[in-house]
């Protein structure tokens, strides 16, 4: 049976990147996809939004909506201190198995542990399963009709702190209307909007960055 775009760019990386860097996978991943085929990885420019924001929070405990094929965990994770981890969803069991072995090839295994599952199950698992007290960082990235139910939820099971702080992908384009309504007109996130463009195209996107202020 024909491979999957998603095992195509695996095997790019694999036979093309250098084994144990992350940025080379980054970059190899980053290339396939601007490329030859288009995937909806944060990618090389709102990957600096990314980058610039995890720099800032330094956070210890990091959690991710949407792993898809791990770039943007690599992403982060790359850039988390000693001790540090980042917890990264996944409920498409074909892409959690690409996911993990891109996050392995890189070598950011230790710091990454990926959760399969639907985000509504296991964020309610995180406290007593995965030993999370709160979430300095979150990462949003999944269908784009989950931000705001998971938001939410995130709240309700006690995971955010004052200070944490939400960064949201594809705000413009494929848009999370609902998401930015709930999140903007909600007196206890402090919201700022990074325009950007869309991954690989010249198409306008933003990133939404939401601080909780408990
Ligand atoms: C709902 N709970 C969930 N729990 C766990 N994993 C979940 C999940 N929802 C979705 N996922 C997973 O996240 C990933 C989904 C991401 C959805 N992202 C998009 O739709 C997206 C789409 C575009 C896009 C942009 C332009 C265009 F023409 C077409 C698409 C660009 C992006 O940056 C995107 O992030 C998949 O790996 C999916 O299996
Ligand atoms: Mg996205």
């Amino acid at each position: 049976m024909n491979q999957s775009k998603e095992r195509r760019i695996l095997n790019f990386v694999l036979q093309n990147a250098v084994r144990g860097d992350p940025c080379s996978v980054m970059e190899t991943i980053d290339k396939y996809c601007s490329e030859k085929e288009w995937a909806m990885n944060v990618g090389d420019v709102k990957g600096v939004i990314l980058d610039k924001t995890v720099e800032e929070i330094n956070p210890k405990v990091a959690l991710e909506l949407g792993t898809y094929c791990g770039y943007s965990a690599v992403r982060i994770a790359r850039l988390l201190k000693a001790g540090a981890r980042l917890l990264t969803v996944e409920f498409n069991p074909e892409f959690a198995a690409i996911a993990k072995q891109m996050i392995e090839f890189a070598g950011v295994q230790d710091k990454v542990k990926l959760l399969e599952g639907p985000s509504e199950v296991i964020i309610p698992q995180l406290k007593k399963k995965y030993e999370v007290d709160t979430l300095d960082f979150v990462f949003v990235d999944h269908w784009k009709d989950r931000y705001a139910p998971d938001t939410i939820l995130l709240q309700e099971c006690s995971l955010l702190r004052k200070g944490s702080v939400l960064l949201a992908d594809n705000i413009i384009f494929p848009g999370a209307p609902e998401f930015v309504k709930y999140i903007r007109n909600n007196p206890r996130f402090q919201c700022s909007t990074y325009l950007s463009h869309l991954e690989y195209m010249k198409v306008q996107d933003a990133m939404e960055k939401a601080v909780f202020l408990g």
